[in-house]
């Protein structure tokens, strides 16, 4: 069967949005300003994902909350602005996607695509498509495939990654597992390298760490809530664990850190280097389920 069709509105400020539902009352939403995820709900209409009370949803700021894009660098670990800027672009719907093997069971999505631009070509000087599905799974489950082809003639390289800001009822009541044992960078210290050997990970001030060569299961368990986070990533070898607690953070509200925790697969240690015609493939999976 078709999955449903999508509807077309305008979002905040007139910005367009997409909005996806199944036939269970799932939904999710997505601006074509960024290609960003704003929204995900469960079939009682819970809120998954955080969006700050100071967002701007005004080009060519990025959008602080759901799901940003990172792309062609994580960060400000290049010359670029900070994450690169496709979240800074306007995205289109992709009429014509190839074909996704590995998901052909989600229940409803969508495909968008962004190719670069003169101007992007001036910045960085790489000719490239790249591909974004957005599906909701028979179980509810959000997946984002991001392909990224070289359409250029020469090979080139990039990190990436994807910034979900995943909603909990407060911070300092949920774990971060599946990290224990990796080094990380410190990215409140020029990035130095350390050991974390905590089982998991808990939050009493800000914290800003690259986890490096992770498993592709991370968990974040909402004590609160009773409920666990699953966050499944394929083709980003590396993960982010960000809360910025008291630092000032201009576009988010004095409280906005108690409710989200940003738990980013990322592709960083080792950029992705592409040959002509080349796709690399990146695959977030996240999942709500009781908790254990
Ligand atoms: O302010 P942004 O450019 O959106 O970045 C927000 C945050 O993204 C990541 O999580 C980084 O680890 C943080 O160091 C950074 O502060």
């Amino acid at each position: 069967t078709h999955p449903p069709p999508f509807e077309r509105t305008k979002g905040i400020n007139g910005l367009e949005k997409l909005i996806v539902r199944d036939r269970r009352g799932r939904s999710f939403e997505v601006y074509l300003y960024g290609g960003q995820v704003t929204s995900w709900k469960n079939e009682k209409g819970d809120e998954l994902l955080f969006m700050s009370t100071k967002a701007i949803f005004e080009p060519p700021t990025p959008i602080r909350g759901g799901i940003p894009l990172l792309f062609p660098q994580y960060s400000n670990t290049g010359p670029l602005p900070s994450h690169g800027f496709v979240r800074q672009r306007f995205w289109e719907i992709d009429t014509n996607p190839p074909p996704l093997p590995s998901h052909p069971y989600s229940s409803a999505h969508v495909d968008l695509i962004l190719k670069s631009s003169d101007a992007d070509l001036k910045i960085w000087p790489n000719k490239f498509v790249y591909r974004l599905r957005v599906a909701l799974g028979h179980g509810g489950d959000l997946t984002l495939t991001s392909r990224v082809k070289n359409s250029d003639v020469k090979p080139f390289n990039f990190t990436a990654g994807l910034h979900p800001y995943f909603y909990v009822s407060d911070i300092s009541q949920i774990q971060v597992e599946g990290l224990q044992n990796l080094d990380y960078l410190d990215q409140q210290k020029n990035r130095t390298r350390f050991t974390d050997n905590a089982k998991f990970i808990t939050f009493n001030s800000q914290l800003d760490r690259l986890y490096l060569r992770t498993p592709s299961k991370l968990r974040i368990v909402d004590h609160n809530k009773k409920k666990t986070i699953v966050v499944r990533k394929e083709g980003y070898a590396d993960a982010v664990v960000w809360n910025p607690w008291d630092k000032k953070v201009s576009d988010l509200g004095v409280e906005d850190y108690k409710r989200f925790v940003a738990v980013e697969p990322v592709a960083v240690e080792k950029p992705i280097i592409l040959k002509p015609g080349q796709v690399w493939k990146g695959v977030l999976q996240v999942s709500v389920v009781p908790r254990t």
